[in-house]
């Protein structure tokens, strides 16, 4: 496995990722080596400088996983790599203390004038008369986003003894009221009544310029603004004007619409609004912490390597999976995957429709993911894309496949089963599954067939008239190839007059032993599974 990172990480999740995979960093790589390179690759692990677009992506031939050693994945297009089967990890949780630290330090210092205080005496002036600011006591503060960074925010503003109004449209009045924040519905409400506005939102189509011209035209006198968000949600242009006519008092900005990347390659930085007085400003530092960039380091390590070794992650392009239910669901995924793998491997006309009956204990669970562990057991075999959980349902869809999921609280015979339909233009197949004990995955209907064997690498399946010596010949025949049967479980249909034979066998079968299977007189099908 090779996973190249051009941006800086910490070294604790270097060395978790050095001891299972090549890592190179490359913190000098322009964009075009990047787009040389990239196909080189199983995952790539970026922070907020590199831009991981379409035409990266499309040149990834052979990534797996993104990681976003941070919070905001506005710099990866997330549908490109959705549509490529690529899985995006992030570490949401690993620096939203530092986030919301640095923009209290950030509100602190604008109130205040510290960065222009210290360069005042730095240059041997005494200014204090030109340096007086303001207190947060007493004052309204507006948080705009009261995700996991707002809402820490909100708790430390309301600390310094201030009113806290927030707005936020997609969390519920019950949040506000736990967190004593008061809900507003408007931005308008929010220019109006606010001293201050902490802005914590994501950068999405949405939110870019929600705060501009309009916005400030419609501010008191007084407002400090911080944005430690995203470059852009407060329109830089607007800001600009606002700060500079003083219709606005000041402002704290750590993210600009473009930033540079830091390292050998990095560039200056110039912009207007590092020109204005009355504004303080930091390089993208919200998370620039030796708490935030350990934890950072180590959690997309673990996120990354979880997430090339196959293992269940929370990842941003999973669509709110419930994957906390995929680790104690993980036996009905790998039922359901070998379960889906069936169907190709006896049948060549295409799936038209798909139902998924989950029957007894299971049918309590959430089986949405089971359902996707099927469908991706399904496809994978005939088709050249990746196929995951990221990309399954949006190329079940293009194949114009129905999918239905019902359930059904009793089962006679086992605790749960899970019964799969499986519908094509000339007729339907009935496949199930269930677990016994704790994770043993058994097959206990093929095709109609009552059986009951555990899904293996190497299967042999042979439909037979039901008549004496068949049996026996097949078995000689693998014999005869060196071929061990390490299990097998015959099964009739008695109204066809039919026999279902499933042998678990050691080995590869080859063409001519499937040949010389199916030219057994009254053998009527033969084929190898691989489950
Ligand atoms: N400066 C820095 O170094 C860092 C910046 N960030 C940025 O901070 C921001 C907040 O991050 P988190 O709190 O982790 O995000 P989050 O996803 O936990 O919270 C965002 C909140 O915004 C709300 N929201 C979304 N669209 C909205 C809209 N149109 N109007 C009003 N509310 C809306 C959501 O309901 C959610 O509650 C992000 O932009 C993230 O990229 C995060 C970490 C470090
Ligand atoms: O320090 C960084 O990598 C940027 C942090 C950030 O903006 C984020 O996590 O969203």
């Amino acid at each position: 496995m090779r996973i190249l990172v051009p941006e800086k990480i910490e070294e604790n999740g270097l060395e978790i990722l050095k001891q299972k995979a090549d890592v190179d960093v490359r913190l000098d790589l322009t964009r075009e080596q990047l787009l040389e390179c990239i196909d080189q690759y199983d995952a790539l692990i970026v922070r907020s400088a590199t831009k991981v677009d379409a035409e990266l992506i499309s040149r990834g031939i052979n990534l797996k996983v993104i990681g976003r050693a941070g919070t905001g994945v506005d710099n990866i297009d997330v549908d490109a790599a959705t549509e490529r089967g690529i899985i995006v990890v992030n570490t949401p949780d690993s620096n939203n203390m530092s986030a919301a630290e640095h923009s209290i330090a950030l509100l602190l210092a604008l109130c205040r004038n510290i960065p222009q205080a210290y360069m005042s005496l730095k240059a041997g002036k005494w200014e204090r008369s030109k340096f007086k600011g303001v207190e947060l006591y007493d004052k309204t503060v507006a948080v705009l986003g009261l995700g996991r960074i707002g809402s820490l925010v909100a708790s430390r503003l309301k600390a310094f003894g201030m009113n806290v109004i927030g707005y936020d449209p997609y969390i519920p009045q019950e949040r506000f009221d736990s967190m004593g924040v008061e809900k507003v519905d408007s931005i308008n409400e929010i220019m109006q009544r606010a001293d201050f506005i902490t802005v914590h939102l994501p950068k999405t189509n949405e939110t870019m310029g929600i705060i501009s011209k309009k916005e400030f035209d419609m501010a008191k006198k007084e407002l400090r603004i911080v944005n430690c968000a995203r470059g852009g949600i407060v329109d830089e242009n607007a800001l600009y004007e606002a700060l500079k006519a003083k219709r606005i008092a000041g402002a704290a900005i750590d993210v600009f619409t473009n930033e540079p990347k830091e390292g050998a390659a990095g560039e200056g930085f110039s912009h207007p609004l590092l020109e204005l007085d009355n504004i303080v400003f930091t390089p993208h530092l919200g998370a620039s912490t030796v708490e935030a960039q350990r934890n950072v380091g180590l959690a997309i390590a673990q996120q990354v390597l979880n997430a090339l070794e196959g293992n269940v992650v929370e990842a941003v392009n999973l669509h709110g999976l419930n994957m906390k239910a995929a680790t104690r669901l993980a036996p009905y995924l790998n039922l359901a995957e070998k379960m889906g793998r069936i169907y190709y491997q006896v049948e060549s006309l295409p799936a038209e429709q798909i139902e998924l009956v989950y029957s007894g204990d299971i049918s309590k669970e959430d089986t949405r993911i089971i359902t996707l562990s099927y469908l991706t057991g399904l496809l994978q075999p005939v088709t050249d894309e990746r196929v995951n959980f990221v990309n399954i349902e949006k190329i079940i869809h293009e194949r114009g496949i129905q999918v239905i999921e019902s359930k059904n609280s009793h089962v006679d015979y086992f605790v749960n089963l899970i019964t799969v339909n499986v519908k094509n233009k000339e007729r339907m197949m009935t496949f199930a599954g269930t677990i016994f004990g704790k994770e043993e995955p058994r097959i206990v209907n093929f095709d109609g067939f009552e059986v009951d064997f555990m899904p293996t690498e190497h299967m042999l399946m042979v439909q037979n008239i039901d008549r004496p010596g068949i049996i026996g010949q097949v078995c000689t025949i693998l014999g005869d190839n060196s071929i061990n049967i390490a299990n097998m479980k015959a099964s009739r249909n008695t109204k066809h007059g039919i026999n279902l034979m499933v042998l678990d066998v050691d080995s590869d079968i080859s063409d001519e032993v499937l040949a010389a299977v199916k030219r057994v007189d009254g053998v009527l099908k033969a084929k190898e599974l691989n489950l």
